[in-house]
């Protein structure tokens, strides 16, 4: 496998060890595409941790030399601002993205240009399920129409410092859960880039970004990043609550996010997808 990775944090560092435990052999190519102000740092911890992993090991700070290196998969794993900056040519070029920064989708003209990238390149843009579940069943029931989905995103009151939550919740002296947001999965994906990409997911899988209606929540007694939520189609009901570990190197990212990007890499290398 000839891998590209935008972004090289918490989910890629993860990844990336995973990765290395469930490949038989190294990577013929691992391609990281980085800030011009980290990208010294990042490969001399690329070359230091995974040197052992690649054949060949590159840093670039964009998309036309990403390019160059001819990866067969890229894997965004860095934030709104790189899918916008790096994403499109990648599908204009014919390579299939794995994005986990959905949210950016909720800007619809990204979304648009998103769409028209991969179907003049033939790639394909995956959306992975990440933190969430159930998205199999949701987008299915999402076929047949007339969905009625509701979420609410529980986490732990530090998962929300730096957000518009701290303009209404004193998150420091929290006591009892308060609910800070209510509205729409589109608002919520946009105003919160680093915590509800969730709701996008699920919009998009589902009734959409204006139908899906959402509730963000810090709760001082959240065992975790809890993700809940209700569907009623005319086809089935269901409900799903996920209690997520948090990840160490970022209270806002759930570690099964890496696991879900993890399953879309090996279901393209294994004789069987699940
Ligand atoms: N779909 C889902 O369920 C989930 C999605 N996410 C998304 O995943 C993203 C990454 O999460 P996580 O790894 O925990 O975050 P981190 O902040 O730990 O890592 C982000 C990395 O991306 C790099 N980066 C930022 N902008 C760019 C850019 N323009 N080009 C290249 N690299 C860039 C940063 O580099 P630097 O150090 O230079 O800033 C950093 O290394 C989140 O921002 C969120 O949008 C997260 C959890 C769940
Ligand atoms: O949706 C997001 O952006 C992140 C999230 O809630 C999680 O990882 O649990």
């Amino acid at each position: 496998m000839r891998l590209g990775m935008i972004g090289f944090g918490n989910i890629a560092q993860t990844l990336l060890k995973q990765l290395a435990e469930t490949l038989d052999g190294p990577l013929e190519l691992l391609a990281v595409v980085a800030r011009p102000e980290t990208a010294g740092e990042t490969e001399a911890r690329l070359r230091a941790e995974f040197g052992a992993l690649v054949g060949e090991l590159v840093v670039v700070t964009g998309a036309e030399a990403l390019l160059q290196k001819k990866p067969n998969l890229v894997v965004e794993c860095a934030g709104h601002a790189a899918v916008v900056e790096h994403v499109p040519p990648v599908l204009r070029s014919g390579i299939d993205v794995v994005i986990v920064s959905i949210g950016a989708l909720s800007d619809a003209a990204l979304e648009a240009e998103l769409r028209s990238a991969a179907g003049a390149g033939g790639a394909r843009l995956v959306l992975p399920a990440g933190a969430v579940g159930g998205i199999d069943l949701l987008a299915a029931l999402g076929v047949a129409g007339g969905l009625d989905v509701r979420y609410r995103g529980s986490k732990p009151p530090r998962a929300w410092s730096g957000t518009p939550a701290e303009e209404t919740v004193d998150l420091a002296n929290l006591t009892e859960a308060a609910t800070f947001f209510t509205g729409n999965a589109r608002e919520a994906a946009r105003d919160f880039p680093k915590n509800a990409n969730v709701a996008a997911t699920l919009a998009l899988a589902g009734a959409g970004f204006e139908a899906t209606r959402v509730e963000l929540v810090a709760d001082p007694a959240a065992p975790g990043n809890i993700h809940e939520y209700s569907v009623t189609s005319p086809l089935a009901k269901y409900t799903m609550r996920i209690e997520n570990l948090p990840s160490a190197g970022n209270a806002r990212t759930s570690v099964s996010t890496v696991y879900s990007v993890l399953r879309e890499i090996r279901n393209r290398i294994g004789p069987v997808a699940i």
